[in-house]
């Protein structure tokens, strides 16, 4: 057989080989494919079951589970709730305990807190004492440095008086010396006749002992007349009567156009009246009318008269302030009345009154007195007093204090600087201090000079070396605070708080005044009512004079007041004081 035959026999073979095999693959396959749907099948009932398994299982373990949660749940909620019991037990515990050391603290602390407090105001009094001290010695200083400069000022004045009596004396040496030489020629001359010189000599000394004995007699009769002239100058006070009052009525500036009706009927002769016709009223039967008020005093001062006029009036008091009398010149009157022009402008009261005891005290001086003058100012504001001549800083700070003494029948203010009145120039400067003064206190309080009280206070002391008499009087020159009434000044807040001390203070005046007036031995007066009766207690009544001056103002806007102003002058000038009691000892 050939290759190819052999080649298809085995091809041959091969493909039926092949056919069977490939139909055993089938069978195999097949039978596979149902060996593997079985085992799938199988499988599947396998899986399924133990799904089926599973899942029971699971929800057997999910409700065990869950019964184990619920009942470890509900064990921890048991746990929770005890341990919730406890813990609010402790904290309550917790929360008293804090409770009772916070209080505890607290009192601790509030105790530290009043101890630091009473500590603190121990330092504060300690250094406000302190603080006093030194104010106190401050002012003394002050005081001393202000008597320095017054004896410095008294050795200025003495040096040249010494100058001046030695330049006398040295031209009187001169003549001496000529006279020595006329005299020797003389004696040469007489001494040729010894005997004529002789009886010369003895009536020579005969006619001068005469001369010597005539002068003696003369000073003696000069020194009584004095007494005298004190003894008369009194009487002729107590006669025009120990409180007197007049009346001051103001010009009218140019700005103001519309005057009041108001006339001097006695003008030409004594004037004493003064006639206001009143505001227009209706009658019964529908007509205007107006009335005329007239009030008498013991002297009226027209719009024209000028301060020289108002002095000489007064000038007789001041003369018996120096007599040693105590002598109190008020002026009454409403704002802008003028009652500051009348008291302190320069040629006021109160300089013309300095400059009169300056000189009356120098003039004494050859009559043997001695007198110390001191001045003091002060001002009464809202019921308290305050120093005008001492620091300006101190104003409503420094408390004044008023001392009486009820033996001596004396006051004295503690805390106030005195100023020595060694000079006529000196009242100057107290006015130049005080109006200073008053000027910072113008800045505290609006218009304050016419809502205070200021009162200047000058106190003489005078002893007599030859005739061993002494005499203690004071001069109170008062400017009052404006006089005008609640109602019509429509004050509010502090400006209502003044008004009233203004109202009660005048009003207290009054009612010294009328008490005065009243008074029998032992009758009360009520001087503590008001701290301006309380400084002036010495000064009103029994060892005084007083003078009420009262202001009124021309304008017809301010008739009202002046009508009241006028009835209260009226109501002081109807009383009648005591016999004033003069302050003098004599030596014996
Ligand atoms: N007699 C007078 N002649 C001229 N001017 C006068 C006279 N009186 C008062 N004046 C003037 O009138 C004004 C008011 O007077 P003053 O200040 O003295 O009144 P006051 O009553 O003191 O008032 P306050 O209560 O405010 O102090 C001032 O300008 C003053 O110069």
């Amino acid at each position: 057989m050939s290759l190819n035959d052999e080649l298809r026999s085995d091809l041959k073979d091969t493909k039926s080989y092949m056919a069977t095999a490939s139909m055993e693959l089938d069978s195999t396959r097949r039978t596979h494919t149902f060996e593997v749907d079985d085992m799938r099948r199988k499988h599947r009932n396998d899986v399924d079951d133990l799904q089926d398994k599973y899942r029971k299982d699971a929800e057997q373990t999910r409700k065990v589970n869950e019964e184990e949660a619920e009942k470890v749940r509900k064990d921890f909620e048991a746990q929770i709730e005890k341990l919730l019991k406890v813990h609010s037990e402790e904290l309550r515990e917790i929360e008293k305990r804090l409770k009772a050391e916070v209080e505890e603290e607290r009192i601790r602390r509030t105790r530290e807190a009043q101890e630091l407090q009473a500590e603190y105001a121990l330092k504060l009094k300690s250094v406000g004492l302190e603080g006093d001290t030194k104010a106190r010695e401050a002012q003394l200083l002050h005081g001393e440095l202000t008597n320095v400069k017054a004896d410095l000022d008294r050795e200025r004045n003495l040096r040249t008086g010494l100058q001046a009596q030695f330049t006398e004396a040295t031209s009187h040496n001169l003549t001496l010396d000529a006279a020595n030489k006329a005299m020797k020629a003389k004696i040469d001359f007489l001494e040729s006749d010894s005997q004529a010189q002789s009886q010369s000599f003895n009536e020579l000394h005969r006619r001068m002992q005469e001369a010597i004995d005539a002068a003696e007699l003369a000073q003696e009769k000069l020194r009584q007349e004095e007494t005298l002239r004190r003894k008369l100058h009194n009487q002729v006070q107590e006669l025009k009567g120990n409180i007197r009052v007049m009346c001051r009525v103001r010009p009218t500036h140019e700005a103001e156009t519309e005057p009041a009706k108001i006339a001097f009927p006695d003008s030409d002769t004594d004037s004493k009246e003064v006639a206001v016709q009143g505001p227009e009223k209706q009658s019964a039967l529908g007509n205007d009318t107006t009335a005329t008020y007239s009030y008498g005093f013991d002297r009226v001062f027209a719009p024209k008269s000028q301060n020289g006029e108002i002095f000489e009036e007064i000038s007789q008091l001041v003369q018996s302030a120096l007599d040693g009398y105590n002598v109190c010149i008020f002026c009454y009157g409403q704002t802008g009345s003028g009652k500051t022009y009348t008291m302190s402008s320069p040629d006021g009261m109160i300089p013309r009154a300095t400059a009169q005891i300056y000189a009356e005290a120098t003039r004494l001086e050859e009559k043997g007195w001695r007198y110390k003058i001191e001045g003091s100012f002060v001002e009464v504001y809202n019921e308290t007093y305050n120093d005008l001549l001492g620091r300006s800083e101190d104003l409503d700070k420094k408390k004044v204090e008023v001392r009486h003494d009820p033996v001596k029948k004396t006051t004295t203010l503690e805390n106030t600087v005195s100023v020595v009145l060694d000079g006529p120039d000196r009242v100057e400067q107290i006015l130049k201090t005080a109006d200073k003064n008053r000027t910072v206190a113008a800045t505290k309080a609006n218009q304050r000079s016419s809502r205070s009280h200021s009162v200047f206070i000058l106190k003489m002391v005078g002893e007599n070396r030859i005739t061993g008499e002494r005499s203690e009087g004071t001069l109170n020159l008062v400017d009052l605070a404006g006089s005008e009434r609640l109602e019509h000044s429509k004050a509010e807040g502090a400006r209502l708080k003044e008004t009233q001390n203004i109202n009660k203070s005048l009003s207290c005046l009054g009612d010294v005044i009328n008490a005065l007036g009243n008074s029998k031995e032992g009758t009360h007066i009520p001087y503590r009512n008001s701290k301006l009766t309380y400084l002036l207690q010495y000064s009103l009544g029994g060892n005084s004079k007083t003078l009420m001056f009262v202001m009124v103002s021309p304008l017809q806007a301010h008739l009202q007041e002046t009508i009241t102003s006028l009835k209260f002058a009226t109501k002081v000038h109807n009383t009648h004081i005591g016999t004033a009691k003069k302050s003098t000892k004599s030596k014996d």
